[in-house]
C-alpha cells in the first residue's frame, strides 16, 4: 500500500459528498470488523455537514453499529453551544442528531458559555483526548480524519503565516485573531492531525483550487497549512471538478 497523496475527482459537490459517504461507510464497516471501536475527527466548513448529510440519506449506514463509533473534531468556534455556527451543532443537525449513541462517544470542544476560558478549554480537550490514548499516545489513534481546507489553504483552525501550524508540543492549541470569524477558536496540532490513520479532505469549489494547486505542487505548510498534513497510511483529497483545476493531470484519478 503507497501513502502518496491520491486526489480524486468528482463532477460536482452532490456526487462528491455522496461519493465520500459511501467510502466512508464501507471502510468504518472494514475497520470495526477488526477492531472494537473507531475512532473519527469530524470537519466543520462547508463540506462537513454535506458529507455527515449525505451519510445520513444512505440507506447503508445502518448497518453500521454507531456506538462503537466515537466522533471528535478537528476544531471548533469559540460560541456558545447550540449556535448554528458551531461545528458540532452543524454535525448534530445534519446526522448525528439521529444516531443513538452513547453520549460518551461524542466529544465536543467545550463551549464559550462553558464557564471556562480559551486557554482553559484548550487543556479540557488535551485531557479528554489523553483519557482516550493508546499505544504512549496523547490522544486516541484516529482511523478517519475528515478535513475542509479553506480557500487560503487553511484545516481545522490552523491558519497560514501563523505560528500555529508548527506547534508540536501540545495536541490542542487556542486560536486568537482568526483571519476567519469567529476570531476565537480551538484546533488540534498537526502532529495530532498526522497521526491519524487516514486523512481524508473534503473540498468543492473554484475558491478552494489555488490552495490545492500550490500545496500539491510543494508550497510550504506555512504558505498553505494543508500542505503540512498527511496521514500514517492514506491521505486522499476527495475533490469536484472546480476545486480540482489547478491539480497537476497527472496526481489525478477521476472517479466517474
Ligand atoms: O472555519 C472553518 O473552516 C474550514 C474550511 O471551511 P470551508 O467552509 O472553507 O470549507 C473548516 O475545515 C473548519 O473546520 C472550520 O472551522
Amino acid at each position: 500500500m503507497t501513502n502518496e497523496r491520491r486526489v480524486l475527482v468528482h463532477p460536482d459537490k452532490g456526487s462528491l459528498a455522496g461519493s465520500v459517504a459511501a467510502r466512508f461507510i464501507t471502510k468504518l464497516l472494514d475497520i470495526l470488523d477488526t477492531q472494537a471501536v473507531a475512532h473519527v475527527v469530524l470537519t466543520g466548513g462547508s463540506m462537513g455537514g454535506t458529507v455527515l448529510a449525505a451519510v445520513g440519506a444512505s440507506p447503508a449506514h445502518t448497518s453500521i453499529d454507531w456506538s462503537r463509533v466515537h466522533f471528535w473534531w478537528g476544531d471548533e468556534r469559540w460560541l456558545p453551544a447550540g449556535d448554528a455556527e458551531r461545528n458540532d451543532e452543524q454535525a448534530r443537525v445534519a446526522f448525528l442528531g439521529e444516531l443513538d449513541i452513547p453520549d460518551g462517544n461524542t466529544h465536543p470542544f467545550p463551549a464559550s458559555d462553558s464557564g471556562l476560558e480559551l486557554d482553559a478549554a484548550a487543556e479540557v480537550y488535551a485531557a479528554e483526548l489523553a483519557s482516550h490514548g493508546v499505544d504512549g499516545l496523547a490522544h486516541p489513534l484516529f482511523d478517519i480524519t475528515f478535513l475542509g481546507v479553506g480557500p487560503d489553504g487553511h484545516i481545522a483552525s490552523l491558519f497560514p503565516h501563523r505560528s500555529d501550524i508548527q506547534v508540536v508540543d501540545r495536541t490542542v492549541i487556542p486560536v486568537r485573531n482568526s483571519p476567519k470569524p469567529p476570531p476565537e477558536r480551538l484546533s488540534l496540532t498537526r502532529p495530532v492531525l498526522n497521526s491519524s490513520q487516514r486523512v481524508w479532505f473534503v473540498l468543492a469549489g473554484a475558491d478552494k483550487a489555488s490552495a490545492l494547486g500550490l500545496a500539491l505542487a510543494g508550497a510550504s505548510r506555512d504558505e498553505v497549512p494543508v500542505a503540512g498534513i498527511k496521514g500514517r497510511r492514506r491521505t486522499v483529497f476527495f475533490v469536484d471538478a472546480d476545486a480540482a483545476s489547478e491539480v497537476p493531470e497527472s496526481l489525478i484519478a477521476r472517479d466517474y
